[in-house]
């Protein structure tokens, strides 16, 4: 819940020109639901692409406060979070509710950004495997291969979201090595190899060289560094990583 339509369009309009993507790496802006419109505007024919934060799983009809997926893309949107831990925490998401909103997304031709992460006294409690494990299979539930193939997976420990505390590339690593590790069983190698996995929770221009280092993580799920000068900045690292 960051910027106003006019603040998002403004932010948006310097970024491009500033941002050059290639094609082995996208960059992908999720403003509010209010400013997605003018941000499609903005960025059609550019470089950037755009996401939601959420979406409904119905069509439509009497879901007050609702957005469903053909809202999103009439307007031109491709991406859209879901599970986000804001969603699960404050919102009492389950998952459940993020696996039909996912059935919906994949469906509708949009790709998921599907989020999973453990709070600190999972963590603290050795739970954070079970947790991923559970979150990745509940969200993947009835999916065939073919559609899950369309999920992109953000590993967002909570303890790390908006606190300032980065995982260290080593504990970022480990999981997500689980992660691939756990997608390889459910499908095989090969999905498991072309899932992209990012890592997200106070990721910043100084920390974020290290994380991308690492074997299996394959970009990043950005917030509060996203709303500054630190984006492009991140993004100019990520070029840098790749050539
Ligand atoms: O939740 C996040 C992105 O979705 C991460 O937020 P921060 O980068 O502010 O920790």
């Amino acid at each position: 819940m960051n910027k106003t339509n006019t603040e998002a369009a403004e932010f948006v309009s310097k970024l491009i020109g500033q941002i050059r993507t290639e094609d082995k790496f996208e960059v992908i802006v999720c403003p509010p639901f209010t400013a997605l419109e003018k941000i499609c505007d903005i960025t059609s024919g550019s470089n950037i692409k755009v996401g939601a934060q959420n979406a409904f799983y119905e069509d439509k009809g009497a879901y007050t406060g609702e957005i469903s997926v053909n809202m999103l893309k009439d307007i031109g949107v491709e991406y859209v979070i879901l599970g986000h831990s804001e969603r699960r925490h404050i919102f009492q998401e389950n998952d459940e509710l993020i696996n039909k909103k996912l059935k919906k997304v994949i469906v509708s031709g949009l790709t998921p950004i599907l989020c999973v992460g453990e709070k600190l006294e999972e963590r603290e409690k050795g739970l954070t495997f079970n947790v991923v494990e559970k979150q990745i299979k509940e969200a993947f539930y009835g999916l065939t291969q073919e559609e899950a193939s369309k999920i992109i997976i953000a590993y967002e420990p909570v303890w790390a979201i908006g606190t300032g505390k980065v995982a260290t590339p080593n504990q970022a690593q480990e999981v997500h090595k689980f992660i691939r590790d756990l997608l390889k069983n459910i499908f095989n190698e090969e999905f498991a190899k072309n899932t992209t996995i990012l890592y997200g929770g106070s990721i910043k221009p100084n920390n974020y060289l290290g994380l991308f280092g690492k074997t299996d993580i394959d970009g990043g799920l950005v917030g509060g560094a996203s709303l500054t000068e630190d984006f492009v900045e991140l993004a100019k690292i990520m070029k840098e990583i790749i050539e």
